[in-house]
């Protein structure tokens, strides 16, 4: 079981003498190999949720749970991606994406059995050997990519992983990650400040308001997707002019308006 639960999650911070509350009790789940989008106002809490499934944040109160179990650290099953690839600057593209694995003590004939699946998926065939300072930045993420898949964890938790990318190299990345779930489905959270990207990725779109954060919305997309049929578009830009995607990107972005507006002017609630 790999379903990623937040359960009432508060997180009060302390900057200097002051504290404050930058998540108020939010509650939802990530369920088993679904894919769950977070979009909300900057310094609503996205990223700090996020590292909270990745054990390298805990809540003030309330509860996250992996397969049931409260996070109390990293572990295998999870892999994270961040917006900066975090490369081996000095290990080529193969041992690069072999370097989980080794660290967990795959055999060779493990390693070099998944270095040429995620090669061949993610597009990398001919750049085994290849640095990463001889790739351009979509070319880095997508080894990025491949080096979390490798592990074949259960849960991947992706914080803006396109974000330094190029409006193009993005899209190619947005249909290769959508072409990888489905092969190969993971319970997946992704963070992204695009509303186009979270609809056209995710089966559902938690919509957080802005400080201290908390959950506003959960938009179902799955069931829209399946009943309108995006999966037989070949291209994200013809499921983009779908009228249900347009209906539901239009949905979220009047969502966050709304939020920006009604929000506090003040920088942080205080909390006593
Ligand atoms: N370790 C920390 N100590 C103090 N404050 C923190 C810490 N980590 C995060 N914060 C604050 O908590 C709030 C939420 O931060 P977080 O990075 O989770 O937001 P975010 O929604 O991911 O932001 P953005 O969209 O701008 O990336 C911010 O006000 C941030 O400054």
């Amino acid at each position: 079981m790999s379903q990623i639960t937040f359960e009432q999650v508060r997180r009060i911070f302390r900057r200097g003498d002051e504290t404050f509350m930058a998540l108020r009790d939010v509650s939802f789940e990530v369920r088993e190999k679904e894919f769950v989008a977070i979009v909300g106002p900057s310094g609503c809490g996205k990223t700090t949720l996020l590292r909270m499934a990745a054990g390298l944040e805990f809540p003030s109160s309330g509860a996250v749970k992996v397969g049931g179990k409260p996070v109390k650290g990293p572990g295998p099953e999870r892999a994270v991606v961040f917006q900066q690839f975090a490369l081996f600057p000095w290990k080529t593209v193969r041992e690069n994406i072999a370097f989980g694995l080794k660290c967990q003590g795959a055999d060779a004939a493990r390693q070099q059995d998944a270095v040429t699946r995620y090669l061949r998926l993610m597009g990398l065939e001919g750049y085994e050997n290849a640095f990463p300072h001889q790739l351009s930045g979509g070319m880095q993420q997508r080894v990025a990519i491949a080096r979390s898949y490798a592990l074949d964890p259960d849960v991947l938790l992706m914080d803006e992983p396109f974000g330094a990318l190029d409006a193009q190299t993005r899209v190619v990345m947005q249909e290769e990650l959508v072409r990888l779930a489905r092969v190969n489905p993971r319970t997946v959270l992704f963070i992204t400040h695009s509303v186009e990207e979270a609809v056209y990725l995710a089966d559902r779109v938690v919509v957080l308001s802005g400080r201290p954060g908390h959950v506003q919305e959960i938009i179902d997309v799955a069931t829209v997707r399946k009943q309108d049929a995006w999966d037989s578009c070949e291209h994200i830009e013809e499921v983009m002019d779908l009228e249900s995607f347009v209906h539901l990107r239009t949905r979220i972005w009047r969502l966050l308006r709304e939020l920006e507006q009604g929000a506090p002017r003040t920088p942080a609630a205080a909390v006593a």
